[in-house]
């Protein structure tokens, strides 16, 4: 139990957020294990009935292409909703971060299901170092190979299983959730949107990041003569670039024999591409509500 919920820790990509609260879960834990046999069993069988009372966690599957706006939604159902989220495809950016950091082969599959099997803490990488093109490339050439998708199968399908508290359930975005991770969601959701529209957003927002003011010399690794020089400036990116490498990316998700990038055969797609974020985020929160009303009159709650 406790390695599970370290594990989960590991592995997540919400960690900040998520890791107060299974924190407080394991001081629950600890704290009625301090009690005697009993209390726990007792404890334990209270729990159960009320489990077995409660509905299922609402599951909202989002899959798509890349820059589609999955993750934007995601994040804002989730806090419209009180859902907790979980970016799937940061494992897959740790991976390769990961490899990429060690020199490894990026085919080779067991050592890579190594790495997936035991990632470092999230906040040792900088987010803006995971979201890099290099390693953007590398995701989705690591994410190809069956054992590290394997590899991390069971993190993504435990945490829609058991929100963290007190979270009533979960928001999972990333290419297979639908078909592969939780075929049984409450809602899903295939987010697209045409390759330039995706592209342009992508060119903005790396536009934005490539404008903000330089951090300047690491003092840290300053030297004997002075501050080290700072490094020299990344070239803008150009919206062919980013078009041409998102291409690649796509191509390469939707061919690959295992979990390709597809809609579920249940799932609402939802073309983004002519909609504001405001407007893709109506659509998706009146999908989701129809969804969990329609589960909920079956009977399954979430
Ligand atoms: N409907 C929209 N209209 C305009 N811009 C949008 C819309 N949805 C998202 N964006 C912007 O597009 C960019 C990509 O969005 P987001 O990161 O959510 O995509 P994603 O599908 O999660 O991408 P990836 O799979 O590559 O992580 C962001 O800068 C976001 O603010
Ligand atoms: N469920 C998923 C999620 C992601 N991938 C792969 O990771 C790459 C990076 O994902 P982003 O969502 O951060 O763009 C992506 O291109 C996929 O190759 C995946 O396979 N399955």
């Amino acid at each position: 139990m406790q390695l599970a919920a370290a594990r989960r820790r590991l592995l997540l990509p919400g960690a900040p957020l998520v890791s107060g609260a299974l924190a407080g879960r394991a001081g629950l834990r600890s704290g009625s294990g301090s009690g005697s046999g009993a209390h726990i069993r007792a404890m334990s069988a209270a729990a159960a009935g009320a489990a077995a009372a409660a509905p299922p966690p609402l599951v909202v599957a989002i899959d798509g292409p890349a820059a589609a706006g999955k993750g934007t939604v995601a994040r804002l159902l989730a806090e419209r909703l009180g859902l907790a989220h979980m970016d799937t495809g940061l494992l897959y950016r740790r991976v390769a971060a990961a490899a990429l950091a060690a020199g490894a082969r990026l085919d080779d599959g067991p050592a890579l299901a190594a790495l997936a099997s035991a990632l470092p803490p999230l906040e040792r990488t900088p987010e803006a170092e995971l979201r890099s093109e290099a390693v953007s490339q590398a995701a989705s050439k690591v994410s190809a190979l069956p054992p590290v998708r394997a590899a991390l199968l069971q993190a993504q399908r435990d945490f829609a299983a058991s929100p963290p508290p007190p979270f009533r359930g979960t928001v999972l975005d990333g290419r297979d959730v639908g078909t592969v991770v939780c075929p049984a969601a409450t809602a899903k959701l295939f987010i697209t949107a045409s390759p330039e529209a995706r592209a342009r957003r992508r060119l903005l927002e790396l536009q934005a990041r490539h404008s903000e003011p330089n951090p300047g010399p690491n003092a840290a690794a300053a030297g004997p003569s002075g501050p080290a020089p700072a490094p020299a400036p990344a070239p803008a990116p150009s919206l062919e670039g980013v078009l041409a490498a998102m291409r690649e990316r796509d191509e390469r998700d939707a061919a690959r024999a295992v979990a390709p990038l597809a809609p579920a055969a249940d799932a609402l797609v939802l073309d983004t591409t002519g909609l504001g974020i405001e407007q893709a985020l109506a659509a998706a929160l009146a999908h989701v509500r129809a969804r969990e009303a329609a589960a909920a009159a079956a009977g399954g709650g979430g």
